[in-house]
């Protein structure tokens, strides 16, 4: 996004054309009224990464527009940054400058940030790092109570942790996230309140057992496990199940197993038409499913997995690409109508937008209607 457009005076008529453009693309599924969350207009994104430019005596962070994709446009000020990453790229950078070894072939920071306030940074060189840079990058760590990742070719040095724990609030009840260096994590945490509060909601007296496809670290299945008897939640990265069953354990939630799979390979093993080792130890037959939960990536659900989930009595559908999402539903829209349909304004300032759609199934009679 050029941060030019950001202008909190803009940002209330933008989404209301989000809304807007929204509401059309999705009308010939005759959904409810849309309802709309907004995102702070300031300081929302709680993770970011830029490069970082030599020139002469001077350092400075960039970005590129996708538009221009080999133009660096110099970030000196952040403000769609969390105030915690807005503090640190001046401090960090300050630091840097002022330290040939910090500097020296420096290319990359990320910054992992939390509403809790704890903030993960993790510094990428094209060079190896040794202790003095270790005892440099542990003084920081120090001064500015945080946890520093150093990365290069092959190496990994990890100064204290390579995680942080988020808070989130959902309904007046606390939730504790681990959320590794690398690994997805949503990344507007205000907004991301919302969709589980609007989730949570809509899933309330639904009953049975949830499949959950998609599950990340457990953002959903968290706060979701307690409107189900079992929860089963799939994912394909093995760093994102492992942190899920950390945070099942640090919540004491106690009804949910996670799976390790791809989602095609779940739906073809949930249709009987193949076996796998990795859900050897889970007995499919005892769950009774009233409900699937899908938060693809961009690309959305593939065929099998839209064909598996269009069994289903309830479909949660969270999605970052209406497109996809559009496409998705003109299928599942034969068998299922929508009963409540949402935005979630994750990325302001941007064409981006994330939804989310409930599905019941339609009474016999009424499909392909
Ligand atoms: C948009 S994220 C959602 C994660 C989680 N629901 C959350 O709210 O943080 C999509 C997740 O799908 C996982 N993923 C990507 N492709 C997949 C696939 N083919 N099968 C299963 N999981 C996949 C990614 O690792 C990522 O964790």
């Amino acid at each position: 996004m050029p941060l030019s457009k950001v202008n909190p005076a803009n940002y209330q008529q933008q989404l209301t054309a989000k809304a807007e453009r929204i509401t059309q693309q999705f009308s010939e599924f005759s959904p409810p009224t849309l309802s709309v969350y907004d995102s702070p207009e300031l300081h929302f994104r709680v993770r970011a990464e830029f490069k970082i430019w030599h020139q002469d005596d001077d350092s400075y962070y960039v970005m590129f527009n996708k538009a221009e994709p080999k133009q660096p446009v110099r970030i000196d000020h952040f403000p769609i940054g969390s105030t915690i990453i807005t503090r640190l790229m001046d401090q960090l950078m300050t630091a840097i400058k002022a330290s040939p070894l910090l500097r020296h072939k420096l290319f990359q920071i990320e910054f992992l940030t939390t509403l809790s306030g704890e903030a993960l940074v993790s510094m990428i060189y094209h060079k190896r790092l040794g202790e003095d840079w270790q005892q440099l990058a542990e003084d920081l760590q120090q001064q500015y109570q945080i946890k520093i990742i150093g990365r290069s070719k092959k190496q990994r040095m990890v100064l204290s942790e390579d995680y942080v724990i988020e808070t989130l609030t959902v309904k007046g009840q606390q939730y504790n996230f681990q959320q590794v260096e690398n690994s997805f994590t949503q990344p507007n945490a205000t907004v991301n309140q919302k969709m589980l509060t609007w989730a949570l909601d809509h899933s309330q007296g639904l009953g049975g057992d949830l499949v959950e496809l998609y599950c990340g670290n457990g953002n959903f299945t968290l706060v979701l496990a307690q409107n189900f008897n079992k929860v089963l939640a799939t994912e394909i990265s093995k760093t994102s199940v492992k942190s899920a069953n950390y945070n099942f354990e640090l919540n004491q939630v106690s009804n949910v197993t996670v799976a390790r799979m791809s989602s095609e390979d779940f739906s073809s093993a949930l249709a009987g038409e193949r076996e796998f080792r990795r859900l050897k130890d889970i007995d499919l037959g005892s769950y009774q499913f009233s409900t699937v939960l899908v938060d693809p990536p961009r690309a959305g659900l593939d065929t099998l997995t839209e064909k598996l989930i269009s069994q289903f009595e309830n479909i949660l559908y969270i999605s970052c690409n209406p497109d996809t999402l559009y496409n998705n539903l003109k299928q599942l829209c034969q068998s299922h109508q929508i009963t409540q349909f949402a935005i979630f304004d994750q990325f302001p300032y941007t064409d981006h937008i994330e939804c989310g759609v409930m599905l019941t199934k339609k009474q016999q009679g009424e499909e392909n209607e």
